[in-house]
């Protein structure tokens, strides 16, 4: 692991350690601020190398999404008007490679890798984490060629676990703004606002190739801008969840890949 990720500056493999709490102590107030913390560097301009170079022969098998959603990713919201503009609708377009078709490669390997899994367990103050024993869903890998991007989301999961591999020229920068809403207000208004543009509290984050990002995403909306330049955005998204042995349902496996298994 040494070969893949910085674990001078960032000692995941030495858990109970002073400068492991520390880690844990900084992203977990990251974390309590922002809903978010962001690792710059963790992943070694190496393993970056080899992850694009293992991935990009596979991309001609990968999922071409293009989808027209709105904000919720559901057709209707109880207690919302069909026309109200916080329902309105999104256009989203990746292509997406899943755990099964790159078996032995980084991202994979990153995300088996269990004390990755005890340390993000620690950030997110959870007793544990357990990866998925979803063959599609686990480890995913989304690219974003120019024009293409991910629109305005709230995720379904408590969190999500990012690590960039390859930045773009331009664009591709995630957009979010932090607890718009809460599980006791959905904030509908704001929620149309930030879709018209007009959020003064949405913030831009612009991540560099090697930064695990990790984000509480349920009531924090967010979205990719559109990539600019010849150079694809990919970014590699990790499911982890507190009990063992999750999977997908293989009508999500269709909707989300395009095939059952
Ligand atoms: O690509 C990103 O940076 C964000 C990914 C994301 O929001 C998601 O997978 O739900
Ligand atoms: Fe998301």
């Amino acid at each position: 692991m040494r070969d893949i990720l910085d674990l001078d500056r960032y000692p995941l493999d030495r858990p109970g350690s002073p400068a492991w709490h520390a880690l844990v102590g900084h992203c977990r107030a990251q974390l309590a601020a922002d809903g978010m913390f962001s690792l710059p560097g963790l992943v070694t301009q190496a393993a970056l190398t080899r992850a694009m170079a293992e991935i990009t022969p596979l991309m001609p098998q990968a999922f071409t999404h293009k989808r027209s959603h709105n904000i919720y990713f559901k057709p209707t919201v109880p207690g919302l008007p069909d026309d109200h503009p916080a329902l309105c609708k999104v256009e989203t377009a990746s292509h997406t490679l899943c755990a099964d078709q790159m078996p032995q490669s980084v991202p994979v390997w990153i995300y088996e890798w269990a004390p990755f899994q005890v340390f993000l367990a620690a950030a997110m103050d959870l007793p544990a984490l357990f990866p998925m024993l979803d063959p599609l869903a686990r480890v995913n890998v989304m690219t974003y060629r120019t024009g293409e991007r991910l629109n305005w989301h709230f995720d379904r999961s408590d969190f999500t676990t990012t690590i960039l591999l390859q930045a773009p020229e331009g664009g591709g920068e995630f957009l979010y703004h932090t607890d718009l809403r809460s599980d006791d207000n959905p904030n509908h208004d704001g929620v149309a606002r930030l879709l018209r543009g007009e959020d003064p509290l949405m913030q831009t984050l612009r991540l560099s190739a090697g930064t695990l990002n990790v984000f509480k995403g349920r009531n924090t909306p967010h979205c990719v801008t559109p990539v600019e330049g010849s150079t694809d955005r990919v970014i590699t998204v990790f499911s982890y969840y507190p009990r063992p042995g999750v999977v997908f349902s293989p009508e999500e496996r269709l909707g989300f890949y395009g095939r059952e298994g």
